[in-house]
């Protein structure tokens, strides 16, 4: 256990697309008190700016460019948070399947994660704070405290992704969505910075056939073990 942080400790989650990363780093940091630090809206965010702004998703230039003129926050309201992106709010936008899949490729330029890294290590640094994405426990807080690797088969991702769009009204077949699934994951694991990869410390939980409510009570039992073997120093 690293030296006690100003507000607690910091918490990463990891893993693929439609493990329940965002459902648990919101349902834990409402029973811890923490920040909820979605590090995928902020990857989500660039690539929506970049679009409108007719960057080219391999512009490395470009998007350093549009990196450096952007501001990223999060703002809580009631039980959910908003995305701003310049101060518009972005939340909406940012979860198109469209933008999702040029998230992807935006997400594997080394100018974009450089500086979305240093935006989230100051974010979390003073603890306090959960942080859900794909490099969190591996690169961007690799000394943080608690870390998870949250998974599931990809076919039960793909089925939970295509209840999601469904209740949208997005038209997409589940055998499309599977595959949609199955793309961003190698997307994700064979790019070159900062892959998706299991931290050697980090505690797996397969999902795939467990609740919501199941995954959290693991997690809470596991962070709050953490703080008491914390508190004995
Ligand atoms: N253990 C679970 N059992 C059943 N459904 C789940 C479980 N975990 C999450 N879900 C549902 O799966 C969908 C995707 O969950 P969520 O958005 O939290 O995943 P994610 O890992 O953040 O995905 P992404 O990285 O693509 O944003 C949501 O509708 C959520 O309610
Ligand atoms: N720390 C992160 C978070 C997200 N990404 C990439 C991976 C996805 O392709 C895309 C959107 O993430 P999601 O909102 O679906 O969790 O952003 C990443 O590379 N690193």
């Amino acid at each position: 256990m690293s030296a006690v942080r100003q507000n607690g400790v910091i918490v990463a989650i990891d893993g693929p697309s439609g493990a329940g990363k965002s459902s648990l780093t919101k349902l834990l940091a409402r029973r811890l008190g923490y920040i909820h630090i979605d590090t995928g809206a902020m990857f989500r965010a660039v690539a929506l700016m970049s679009r409108r702004a007719g960057i080219a998703s391999d512009d490395d230039a470009g998007l350093a460019e549009l990196c450096r003129e952007l501001e990223i926050t999060f703002v809580r309201d009631g039980e959910t948070c908003r995305v701003l992106a310049n101060g518009e709010d972005v939340s909406t936008e940012i979860r198109s399947e469209e933008i999702g899949l040029l998230t992807s490729a935006i997400s594997a330029r080394k100018p974009v994660r450089e500086a979305l890294l240093t935006m989230q290590r100051a974010m979390g640094a003073k603890g306090g704070v959960i942080l859900e994405g794909r490099d969190i426990g591996t690169v961007v807080f690799p000394d943080a405290e608690v870390k998870f690797f949250l998974s599931a088969s990809a076919e039960e991702r793909g089925r939970r992704r295509y209840l999601e769009l469904a209740a949208r009204g997005d038209a997409a077949t589940l055998e499309e969505t599977i595959a949609k699934v199955i793309q961003r994951d190698r997307q994700d694991e064979g790019r070159e910075h900062a892959p998706l990869r299991q931290a050697e410390d980090a505690l797996p939980i397969d999902s795939t056939n467990l609740s919501i409510d199941e995954v959290l009570t693991v997690m809470e039992n596991t962070v709050r073990e953490r703080l008491v073997q914390g508190a004995k120093g």
